[in-house]
């Protein structure tokens, strides 16, 4: 039974105290008498001496982490890791990796520690690359990946495999598939990818093939819900740093300086607030979730106004979506998403314009772009980790016969959430959240809202990433229609 986005039917188990368990595919849901093998794992020589280095078939991993006494344990997701039994025998195994989507850090480290994973975990020496993202399944040919050729890949930014927008077709992608003998596809991307990864599921479901399909989530952007954050954007956040500080140099040694940065985020300003709380340079942050206006009190002009008087210079930080709204129509890409207008480069025109007829305050404005650059680069070291992680948790799902799923932490905690709960929304910055409170206080700009602005968002309000939530709890919690908890 698929849902109206073609996605399977949830797979719900219910517990004690409103316990909820949404639960992914198993390859024994489609494929009666499945076989089960002991997992290689059991005697490896580095995993065998780890005690309880196998996750209990029952342990979850909750979604909502902030509780009260007398809430309901909610919804939980399947714990990540190796099972004590596999459905695949280590020499059955044919492997295959995509990249599809914008590039982001990391991506080459995924790929080495699937490569190697799979080979030092569970013995498959059988991986196939696939090149330039979903297209590549039946358009180009497949390249061997063995250990030895991506041993040093991590240090690399990029994809080796290359990637790209479009060309999704569902069925000639699982003919190549059913044609190869793959039986294991690991597709690496963001909210697009998943959706064309839960077409190929499904499809594979109804031929009633044995072959595992596992996503794991990537985008700069950080807008896929569920998960903690995405990986590479810690990396993205980190070299956006370097601009705004450049800017901050340029706009801080020349009278009234200003200093434009515009920085990626086509839906969601994650990089752009976190780039901007991290730096404390910046003296206005605008993204796409917050609309803003530009004349009259309240609006930018006359905060950048403020700010020259009081400082001489001033820091401007722009996502790349933020203020399309007052651009011009925009086009779309080969995926189907908007093609953004360069908003860095409308608003610094807008300011010289506003300020050259202020004749006593002449603007010097410097506009800094470093879109591409700040995804063009490896992961750091936190992000390689966290890569090491995904690939790792992916790895023990698949040879598990799950399938259909996505893997990622969840509080902390790595988790297999079903595709449908990964594409049925974008992650998006709350500007009701406290996190957004704290950014308008470290700036100190205007929020460009009225109540009546701030009403509607707390009712339109979409559930935040744990990347906004408090540790220490602060967060408050309502309930929507469907029952789903909402952070404030
Ligand atoms: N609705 C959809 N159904 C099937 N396939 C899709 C869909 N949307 C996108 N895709 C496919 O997924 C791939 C990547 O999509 P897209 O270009 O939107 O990037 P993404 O995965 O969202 O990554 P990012 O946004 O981080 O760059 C493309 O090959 C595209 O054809
Ligand atoms: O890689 P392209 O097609 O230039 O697209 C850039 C887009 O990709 C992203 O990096 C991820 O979706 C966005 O931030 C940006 O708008
Ligand atoms: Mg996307």
């Amino acid at each position: 039974m698929s849902t109206e986005n073609g996605c399977a039917e949830p797979k719900l188990v219910t517990g004690d105290a409103g316990y909820v368990l949404e639960d992914v595919p198993h390859l024994s849901d489609y494929i009666p008498d499945l076989l089960t093998y002991p997992n290689p794992l059991q005697n490896h020589h580095a995993y065998s001496v780890v005690k309880q280095y196998f996750v209990n078939v029952d342990d979850s991993v909750t979604e909502k982490i902030v509780v009260g006494r007398s809430s309901p344990r909610g919804t939980h997701f399947r714990r990540a890791g190796p099972r004590q039994k596999v459905c695949f025998e280590s020499d059955e195994v044919l492997a295959c990796i995509v990249t599809c989507g914008g590039l982001c850090p990391g991506l080459n480290t995924v790929i080495r520690e699937l490569v190697c994973g799979l080979h030092d975990m569970y013995g498959v020496n059988s991986i196939l690359g696939i090149e330039d993202g979903y297209k590549g399944f039946y358009s180009r040919n497949t390249i061997p990946l063995r250990p030895k050729v991506v041993n040093d890949i991590h240090r690399r930014g990029g994809t080796i495999l290359g990637t790209s927008r479009g060309g999704h077709n569902t069925s000639k992608i699982v003919d190549s598939i059913q044609d190869r003998g793959i039986n294991q596809v690991y597709i690496i991307g963001g909210d697009g990818t998943h959706k064309g990864a839960a077409m190929i599921f499904e499809e594979i479901r109804r031929r009633g093939l044995k072959v595992a399909v596992v996503g794991i989530p990537k985008t700069i952007d950080n807008d896929i819900p569920v998960i903690d954050k995405s990986f590479g954007f810690d990396t993205a956040v980190e070299e956006a740093q370097r601009a705004i500080n450049a800017a901050h140099v340029e706009a801080e040694s020349i009278e009234n300086g200003i200093g434009v940065v515009k920085l990626m985020g086509r839906d969601s300003g994650f990089i752009a607030m976190y780039a901007t709380l991290a730096s404390r340079d910046v003296d206005c942050c605008l993204i796409p979730e917050s609309p803003f206006f530009l004349e009259g009190p309240g609006g930018l002009f006359e905060h950048i106004k403020n700010r020259l008087k009081e400082n001489g210079h001033m820091v401007l930080v722009i996502a790349e979506g933020a203020g399309q709204d007052l651009l011009r129509e925009s086009m779309k890409d080969a995926s189907g998403n908007k093609q953004l207008q360069d908003v860095g480069f409308w608003i610094s025109q807008k300011i010289k314009d506003h300020f050259s007829k202020e004749k006593k305050m002449p603007v010097n404005l410097k506009y800094i772009d470093p879109t591409y650059m700040i995804r063009a680069i490896p992961g750091n070291a936190s992000d390689n980790v966290y890569c090491t992680l995904l690939a790792h948790s992916a790895i023990h799902g698949a040879m598990a016969g799950f399938t259909g799923f996505t893997v990622g932490p969840v509080n902390a905690r790595h988790a297999y959430i079903p595709f449908y709960r990964i594409i049925e929304r974008q992650n998006k910055v709350g500007i009701t959240d406290r996190m957004w409170a704290r950014l308008l206080s470290s700036t100190n700009q205007p929020s460009f809202l009225d109540a009546k602005d701030v009403a509607e968002s707390k009712k339109e309000k979409p559930p935040s990433s744990q990347l906004l939530s408090d540790d220490d709890g602060e967060n408050l919690h309502r309930e929507n229609h469907s029952g789903k908890s909402y952070f404030l």
